[in-house]
């Protein structure tokens, strides 16, 4: 019994990957290539990979809607976990990253399942909307641009059904949003106002995991 989650150092991690973590081989591929990126730790945690691919069961999920790519590994895991059934909509702005993601959703046999979106997220979103998208996804996960997450919490909220989930990555920012500095970029501050605002948001049940950089899960009602 613990009254707080305990640290996790390297040594636990690696114990958390060997006993909590199984991977499609394309996803331990692309998990080592990306280790090897200057950008690599914007990749999410392989427990919370896991994490998400159990949420696509438990759910039953079949349409995912992704925001935030960058080489490809969570969209991989929620495919992989749909099956042939599942379709993913997944938004970024860089072609250098996603062609990464491509490749390797190509290898994993899921890249036609995967209609991505090369531009700001905004507005795949509102095109998802224009186009009568609303209400049609069963799970969301926020993972892009920080200062944006409110306009994308807003926008997933109408393209999740009622029941679906909102997952919103990074909410921790490395434990920066307890006491933002004055030299913290903007994005602390906003992240710390988006945190303090879902608290109460009648609109969902959240829950926050201690998970990667923080995780909060909200459930549409
Ligand atoms: C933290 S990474 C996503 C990590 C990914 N979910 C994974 O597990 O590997 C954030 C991504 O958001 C993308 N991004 C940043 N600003 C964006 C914007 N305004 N619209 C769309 N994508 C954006 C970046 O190009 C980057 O690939």
């Amino acid at each position: 019994m613990t009254r707080t989650t305990i640290a996790v150092d390297d040594r636990l991690a690696a114990y958390l990957l060997q006993i909590g973590v199984t991977e499609h081989p394309v996803q331990t591929a692309l998990r080592e290539f990306t280790a090897t990126h200057r950008m690599a730790k914007m990749q999410i945690s392989p427990e919370q990979g896991q994490f998400l691919a159990w949420l696509v069961k438990l759910l039953g999920v079949r349409r995912y809607l992704e925001i935030g790519v960058f080489t490809g590994y969570s969209a991989l895991t929620v495919a992989l976990a749909m099956g042939e059934q599942g379709s993913t909509v997944a938004c970024d702005m860089s072609t250098e990253f996603t062609t990464i993601a491509r490749d390797y959703w190509r290898q994993a046999g899921v890249e036609d399942s995967i209609a991505l979106y090369v531009q700001p997220a905004v507005q795949t979103l509102q095109m998802l909307l224009d186009d009568g998208q609303a209400g049609s996804f069963d799970l969301a996960f926020i993972d892009a641009d920080k200062t944006s997450y409110p306009q994308y919490y807003e926008a997933c909220l109408q393209l999740v059904r009622p029941g679906g989930v909102i997952a919103v990555d990074n909410i921790f920012l490395g434990g920066r949003v307890v006491e933002p500095q004055p030299e913290d970029p903007p994005s602390v501050r906003a992240m710390q106002a988006f945190n303090a605002s879902l608290k109460h948001d009648p609109r969902v049940v959240m829950s926050v995991l201690p998970i990667g950089d923080g995780m909060t899960l909200l459930t549409r009602r």
